[in-house]
């Protein structure tokens, strides 16, 4: 009996205490784990939305962004939610009824309050920005810009969301906002990796922004960002009448103002190598005309056949005379006497690039492929052209041999690509979901979300953090169980060495 008694008071695990202390432990890791995971486990996500709309040359587009609304300091967070394409014309083609700019928001707008919880509406702010045709209709008629802006702004302030200003922006401003959306989008603002150059085609001026190797020249082509507590020193152009809609009048305009006599009777035929063999179409001297970007040329009136031709080289040595190279101020320049340092590192091209590159497949060759492709495209007769694509529209069917070709002879004539770099072109319209466009590196900018230094951020990341407390744990029970077998085995040694 006596020697029982010692054999229990020497096994530590049949004390009372030992075995309460045991289980005191283990459940208070289980209480830890659990109150760890719950307490910073993420609520469930709130979400918030901007709006911005984009009044382009040709047409309107609204956008809405959602972002996680505790994250929105953290890069690539906010994405596309809904697009809306307005109905009908840019907002520059209702100089004569301004009334009509507003009114034609209206369709887009609804489809907002509808896409947008309405809790959300009086916090969700709404931007309107202008570009290269209403910086166009200032220039020809400032009081009928003001009326337009002044209709939408009416418009756009007439529904639940936080209006926040309706304006044309600058040149300057598309294009350093385009390179922060497609720079945003692919995440490149926070690592030291480099950035991606900006190419924005649009139907009345086009915008090139990079990060250069050599100094800035011209103080208008520079700008400075800090973002996420990096420096970006950007070169940043916008040609205004540079869009490929107002560079095919101003060539159609300069080749009628060599062909046409004064004498000459009209109708008459205007032979264009930009077009396919067999596209033959009466025009106004008027449409070609209509614009502020055609100084210098003379004009004709009454109307002509427009005559294609179908001649990649002969349309491409039409599109040079566009371009003045004769004069540069500066070590070196792209054209009509800007300034530009040699492009650097990988570029995204999007809205008409991608849109014309994409439509002839021809986004992925060498340039001197590309070349060859487009001319067998530019020399195909209208008649096939139109057999082979009936759902496209006949307009933009029968200006692609002239875009493509304006987009070529821009890039490697006016930009200086070559065909070692011209790899470096991507022809994209939409990184992650979002389109590329200046539309979200402004609503970023206005919003102050992407703050000049880096946020902090948790040491460890909510997955990180669960799986090491688990691991901890588990090892802490380990150690608990190797000591309870541990203590079970020498206090049997014990007790068999007393039997
Ligand atoms: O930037 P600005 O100069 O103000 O013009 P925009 O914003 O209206 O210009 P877009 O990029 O929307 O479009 C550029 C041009 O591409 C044309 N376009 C749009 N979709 C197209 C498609 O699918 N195929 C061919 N052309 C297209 C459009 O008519 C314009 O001439
Ligand atoms: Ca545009």
């Amino acid at each position: 009996m006596d020697e029982q008694r010692e054999v229990k008071v020497q096994n530590p695990w049949h004390r009372p205490v030992v075995i309460f202390l045991a289980g005191v432990i283990t459940g208070g890791i289980i209480i830890m784990v659990a109150i760890s995971v719950i307490q910073y486990k993420p609520l469930p996500q709130k979400y918030k939305y901007g709006i911005v709309l984009d009044a382009g040359s040709s047409h309107t587009s609204v956008f809405i962004y959602e972002w996680p609304a505790e994250k929105e300091n953290n890069t690539g967070m906010v994405r596309q939610k809904h697009t809306c394409n307005v109905e009908g014309k840019g907002i520059s083609s209702y100089s004569n009824n301004p009334v009509g700019a507003g009114r034609s928001l209206q369709k887009c707008m609804e489809e907002a309050k509808k896409t947008i919880p309405a809790h959300r509406h009086h916090e969700t702010p709404v931007y309107l920005g202008a570009t290269a045709g209403m910086r166009l209709l200032k220039m020809e008629n400032e009081d009928a810009s003001e009326k337009v802006l002044e209709s939408v702004a009416h418009s756009l302030k007439s529904y639940p969301f936080s209006y926040q200003g309706a304006r044309i922006i600058t040149g300057q401003e598309e294009g350093a906002f385009g390179w922060i959306t497609v720079n945003y989008l692919s995440k490149n603002l926070r690592k030291p990796t480099g950035t991606l150059g900006a190419l924005d085609l649009g139907g009345a001026s086009t915008q090139i922004t990079f990060v250069p190797q050599q100094e800035i020249e011209s103080q208008d082509n520079s700008i400075d960002f800090r973002l996420y507590g990096n420096n970006y020193h950007l070169y940043t152009h916008s040609f205004l009448c540079y869009g490929k809609d107002q560079v095919l009048k101003i060539s159609m305009g300069k080749k009628m103002e060599s062909t046409f006599k004064a004498d000459e009777t009209h109708p008459i035929e205007l032979k264009d190598p930009c077009f396919h063999p067999g596209y033959n179409l009466t025009k106004t001297a008027g449409s070609v005309f209509d614009t502020p970007c055609m100084e210098g040329v003379k004009m004709a009136n009454g109307s002509f056949f427009h005559v294609g031709t179908g001649n990649w080289s002969q349309c491409q040595q039409s599109i040079r005379k566009v371009f003045n190279t004769s004069y540069c101020p500066y070590s070196r320049c792209s054209f009509n006497g800007i300034f530009q340092p040699s492009v650097d590192g990988n570029f995204g091209a999007f809205s008409a690039f991608f849109f014309v590159m994409d439509f002839l497949n021809l986004t992925s060759d060498s340039l001197d492929i590309t070349k060859q492709n487009l001319s067998t495209y530019c020399s195909t007769p209208w008649k096939k052209i139109v057999q082979n694509h009936p759902k496209t529209k006949e307009k933009y069917l029968s200006e692609y041999c002239f875009s493509a070709t304006y987009i070529l002879t821009l890039l490697e004539d006016g930009y200086k690509f070559t065909s070692k770099n011209w790899k470096d072109i991507k022809f994209i319209k939409k990184i992650e979901d979002s389109d590329a466009g200046w539309t979200l590196g402004y609503m970023l900018n206005l919003t102050n979300m992407i703050p000049a230094e880096a946020p902090d951020t948790p040491l460890m990341p909510y997955g990180g953090y669960v799986a090491f407390m688990l691991l901890f744990s588990l090892l802490i029970l380990v150690l608990l169980l190797m000591v309870y077998l541990y203590f079970r085995r020498s206090s049997r040694t014990a007790q068999k060495d007393i039997i």
